[in-house]
């Protein structure tokens, strides 16, 4: 269990439900008034990080009022330390004022009050609990001279900095230097680097801006697309859950909140604590108000259980487009077999046929895992060196966009299945619902690079703007392909002009392959109920 100090703001919410927004001048009748809520994003991060199991200390500012007595005993409903919270007589509890119209989009007025009047030397005299704790975060709704003393005593005792920096405004260098974290939506992002977030490269150029001040991991979360993440070693964008959005307020106190409780000290874990806050916000967005829309981490799990359903109609939907073309599979050829789960049920599936049949089918690997599940099934292989060529390949793919042309590589096997591809007659790519897509612009591109040498193509790639990172295992150990090889991700950027690119990369030398198939696949089949199969001749 993680040990969090969230040292920020308290406000109490006055939430106004409209239908629209009022102009300058324009009176307009509300739907509903809904008298103090919980809020303040400090509270309502250190309200979600206990939620999802941190044990969670607040240090926090409130008035001597009926408000700042609420919120204590809310805090302490739940099992929040308050051991460390500050009173004051010279200001009331903060209020914020809400206006939430029919999308759910908010708008939002605060009065600091209490809030603002959180000194350094209020934090200073709660240094013990900040020098024990994993992590400490902080927000921009506090004086941030506040932040910068809690930061210290963080830095000299070995925990880590989380910044929110939200509202957002320009900061002082001194706060950036003693941040390990910064979790900027798309706006407090560009109003820090100057860089507008506008896909994956940019907001890689925002992580690139955040490192030069010494900051070591940046997540931005992007509302309803997800969240990306960027340390210098690694980058990836985990897409949100699709739900019904009713009121977005708390939606990204409840995601840093979630993932403070959840990510390891390492960093090892950050996409699986990314998806588990996606999931957090995503519950968040789907319930009026602020703190009383802040999962539990048993809701939270629960909601997971249920998508674990949609795992299952995932894997049903590789099983039926792997069926489907098993069944179709003509007598008397040599036959490809693709890599990767997809593949996998292929391969079951035509070994049933095989045998219940007894059709004279010979078979070739496109990669070591794949030959050993057909020696272990007893089909008959054949060595790829001592054919001219193959009838018909079947592999999955990583994603694929309207021309047939996709990416293959995300298991690692690239240059094997791309080598018995280029000697099929015809290739078949079985996938499910979530691969077909318009274009591969933004997507993770693999490239196999020989080990020795590797670091060359590495500096070529990132000095030519294509974002690469070297494939890791869980380990930590970089990953080797089936012939040896490194294996670096790149993003393909916008417009890229894909068969340029393709021999550009082929070009370099220490590259082996990549995973861009270009003209390759004649036939995708697509599971599910309804199988969908789209052809080459007719998909131009
Ligand atoms: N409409 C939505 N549907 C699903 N998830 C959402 C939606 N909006 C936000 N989220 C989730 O919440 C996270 C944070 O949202 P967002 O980027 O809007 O933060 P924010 O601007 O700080 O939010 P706010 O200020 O409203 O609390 C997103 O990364 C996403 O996981
Ligand atoms: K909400």
């Amino acid at each position: 269990m993680k040990n969090v100090v969230v040292v920020g703001s308290t406000n109490v919410d006055k939430v106004l439900n409209v239908e629209k927004y009022a102009l300058p001048g324009e009176t307009l009748a509300i739907n509903s008034y809904q008298q103090s809520h919980g809020g303040g994003k400090g509270a309502n991060q250190a309200i979600a990080a206990a939620r999802s199991g941190a044990q969670t200390t607040f240090i926090t500012k409130l008035g001597n009022d009926e408000d700042g007595q609420s919120m204590l005993t809310g805090f302490q409903n739940d099992h929040i330390n308050v051991d460390h919270l500050v009173t004051t007589d010279q200001a009331q509890t903060g209020k914020a004022y809400i206006t939430v119209d029919q999308s759910g989009q908010n708008s939002i007025y605060v009065y600091g009050g209490a809030n603002m009047e959180l000194t350094a030397d209020d934090v200073e005299a709660h240094q013990s609990v900040i020098a024990k704790a994993d992590r400490v975060i902080a927000q921009l709704e506090i004086p941030l001279s506040a932040i910068i003393a809690a930061f210290k005593i963080a830095k000299e005792h070995g925990v880590q900095t989380i910044l929110n920096p939200a509202p957002a405004k320009e900061l002082p260098e001194e706060l950036l230097r003693l941040t390990d974290v910064i979790t900027p939506n798309e706006t407090e992002a560009q109003t820090l680097t100057g860089i507008e977030v506008a896909d994956e490269v940019s907001m890689l150029d925002n992580a690139m801006a955040f490192f030069s001040k010494g900051i070591s991991m940046v997540i931005i979360t992007v509302g309803s697309k997800g969240a990306f993440y960027a340390t210098p070693q690694a980058h990836g964008f985990i897409p949100a859950f699709k739900v019904k959005a009713v009121d977005t307020t708390a939606a990204g106190d409840t995601f840093i909140g979630a993932l403070a409780s959840q990510l390891e000290m390492d960093n090892s874990n950050i996409e699986d604590a990314m998806l588990y806050a996606n999931r957090a916000s995503s519950l968040t967005v789907q319930v009026a108000g602020a703190q009383n829309s802040i999962p539990t981490r048993e809701q939270i799990e629960a909601a997971n259980q249920k998508t674990n359903h949609s795992k299952e109609q995932i894997e049903r939907e590789k099983e039926q487009a792997a069926q489907y073309v098993a069944a179709r599979i003509p007598d008397h050829i040599v036959l490809g077999l693709g890599s990767g789960t997809t593949a996998a049920y292929f391969v079951k599936a035509i070994h049933d046929r095989i045998e219940k049949e007894h059709l004279d089918i010979e078979c070739v690997a496109t990669s070591v895992g794949t030959q050993q599940l057909a020696e272990k099934l007893g089909m008959r292989m054949l060595d790829v060196n001592t054919i001219d060529a193959v009838d018909v390949t079947v592999d999955g793919a990583d994603v694929v966009d309207d021309h047939l042309d996709g990416i293959k590589g995300g298991g690692a096997a690239l240059l094997f299945e791309k080598l018995v591809a280029n000697m099929s007659k015809r290739n078949i790519w079985i996938v499910d619902e979530r691969k077909p897509r318009h274009s591969l612009e933004g997507q993770m591109l693999p490239v196999e690079v020989i080990p020795f040498g590797g670091m060359g193509v590495f500096r070529y790639l990132r000095d030519n703007g294509y974002h690469p990172a070297f494939r890791f295992q869980e380990n930590g150990d970089i990953m080797a392909t089936d012939s040896g090889n490194y294996l670096i991700d790149i993003t393909i950027p916008n417009d890229a002009d894909l068969q340029a690119l393709s021999e550009n990369l082929k070009k370099q030398t220490g590259v082996v392959e990549h995973g861009l198939f270009l003209n390759i696949c004649d036939e995708m089949v697509v599971g599910g109920d309804q199988v969908k199969v789209v052809k080459r001749e007719d998909s131009k």
